[in-house]
């Protein structure tokens, strides 16, 4: 038995899930739109959410988005129209679970919910003994085959013996906290704490006591004295992940304690001096928001004095490989494993999203259903397949506020489809929809600009 929500704004379905779900022994509660989804999902926990896409308040999409970002987020599967499956596998790239298409069958309803509270189950197994494993190995190896990489931990090294602020930029899911924490091993405070805070996960207003403590009484349930993290880290290392989202007035006064190197917590006047190391890291353009008024231009300048760019995983393309391998030896324990040609290739062609944490969770994903045959091959790894169209719908395409350079983007793929059509420029010129002559006049523009 599992605790169900169904998330639509048509009653009717809403009704005919409930009464299949019910009927194979789980609890269901039902939302009207993907508000009241979100607002029930605060009060009570849920096994699993099936919502509709489009709805009016909150989408379906919007829904994922902020469930994804709760610690152990419960898996979404969505219903979709056929008409609309591009949305429903754009979705399952930004995290759901699984779609389902309508008009459906209860045996396929009921099939894919088995399926994904299974792998749920497992998966949050996993979590729990991989917390357990991290903390007992808190120098997690940064697993790296590529010169980006390497040149990128020899910066590292050299900054952890000086630097007191340190910048991290790049994707989500590249490893900017491991880094984060290589630099702290590193550094002459490398025995001291380290202490990490997410600025998009706490909520604005509690941003400042977190960071720098509060005094008793200083607001409504300060109802005893805390130190913030400044004051916890100080023989160690702060980690301010996300920084691009710390509200405004958060900024200011973290810049004043970058230079002064005292705090005062919330509701009192005592300087308190603070000596930890910090370092910094987002996924955003620092210097983008700084020009729309949304990130603090002096913060900026402060911290960017030695910034390192984790590259994106597709953008270090030798790392996968040993990266996949890495991940399967710690699932498999000991137990040999194997992944065919056809698996590596494909693994190697993926544009990889979501990055690095993208990867191990494709890894734990095909281990989990290969079951006892060890041997992952491309068939394994279709939902790749079933998550890249996604990426390619030109009607998702966003033009950046900063703009692009078409010409660079043109050379990439051209680049790209070559590479993935092992050279040949017929099928290169397919990968791209053009005919070989329109190809092979583009490639020749582009060597000759
Ligand atoms: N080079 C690597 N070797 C081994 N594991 C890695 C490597 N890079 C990332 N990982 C693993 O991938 C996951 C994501 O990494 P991490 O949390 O450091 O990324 P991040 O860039 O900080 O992500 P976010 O921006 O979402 O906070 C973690 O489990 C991390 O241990």
């Amino acid at each position: 038995m599992a605790r169900i929500l169904v998330v639509d704004d048509e009653e009717r379905m809403r009704h005919l899930l409930g009464l299949m779900l019910k009927g194979s022994g789980h609890q269901v509660s039902e939302a009207g739109d993907g508000h009241a989804a979100w607002t029930m999902i605060q009060e009570k926990p849920f096994d699993m959410i099936i919502s509709d896409i489009k709805m009016p308040r909150l989408s379906g999409m919007e829904l994922l988005r902020r469930t994804r970002e709760k610690e152990a987020a419960c898996p979404i599967v969505f219903i979709t129209a056929f008409a609309t499956v591009d949305s429903a596998v754009e979705a399952m790239r930004l995290g759901a679970a699984d779609y389902i298409t309508k008009p459906f069958e209860e045996e396929r309803i009921l099939l894919t919910v088995e399926r994904t509270l299974k792998l749920s189950r497992v998966l949050a197994e996993n979590r729990a003994l991989r917390q357990q494993l991290s903390e007992a190995d808190a120098e997690a190896p940064i697993i790296h085959a590529s010169e980006p990489m390497g040149r990128l931990l020899e910066m590292a090294v050299k900054v952890a013996q000086r630097a007191s602020v340190v910048l991290i930029q790049g994707e989500s899911g590249t490893g900017k906290e491991l880094l984060a924490r290589f630099i702290h091993k590193q550094s002459p405070c490398g025995q001291g704490r380290f202490v990490a805070i997410n600025c998009a996960a706490i909520s604005p207003h509690l941003v400042e006591s977190e960071l720098f403590g509060h005094e008793k009484g200083a607001f409504t349930g300060a109802d005893r004295q805390k130190p913030g993290k400044f004051e916890y880290a100080s023989d160690g290392t702060l980690f301010l992940d996300e920084i691009g989202d710390m509200p405004l007035e958060a900024q200011a006064k973290v810049l004043r304690t970058l230079q002064e190197k005292t705090i005062q917590r919330v509701g009192g006047n005592q300087e308190i001096p603070v000596e930890a190391r910090i370092i910094c890291a987002t996924n955003q353009d620092l210097e983008v928001l700084a020009a729309r008024g949304r990130f603090r231009q002096d913060l900026f300048y402060r911290i960017n004095v030695v910034p390192l760019n984790m590259p994106s995983l597709r953008d270090r393309r030798e790392d996968i490989l040993p990266l996949a391998r890495h991940f399967l030896e710690r699932i498999y324990r000991g137990r040999p494993f194997a992944l065919t040609p056809g698996a590596a290739a494909l693994l190697q062609r993926y544009p990889w999203p979501g990055n690095v944490r993208e990867l191990a969770n494709a890894m734990e994903r095909v281990a989990i259903l290969s079951g006892q045959a060890a041997t992952i091959d491309q068939a394994a790894l279709d939902f790749l397949e079933r998550r890249a169209p996604g990426c390619t719908d030109p009607d998702d395409f966003q033009l950046p506020a900063g703009g692009l350079d078409l010409e660079r983007f043109e050379r990439r793929l051209i680049r790209q489809a070559l590479d993935q059509a092992a050279g040949n420029q017929s099928r290169a010129a397919r990968l791209l929809g053009l005919t070989r002559a329109k190809f092979r006049t583009l490639m020749k523009n582009c060597r000759q600009k």
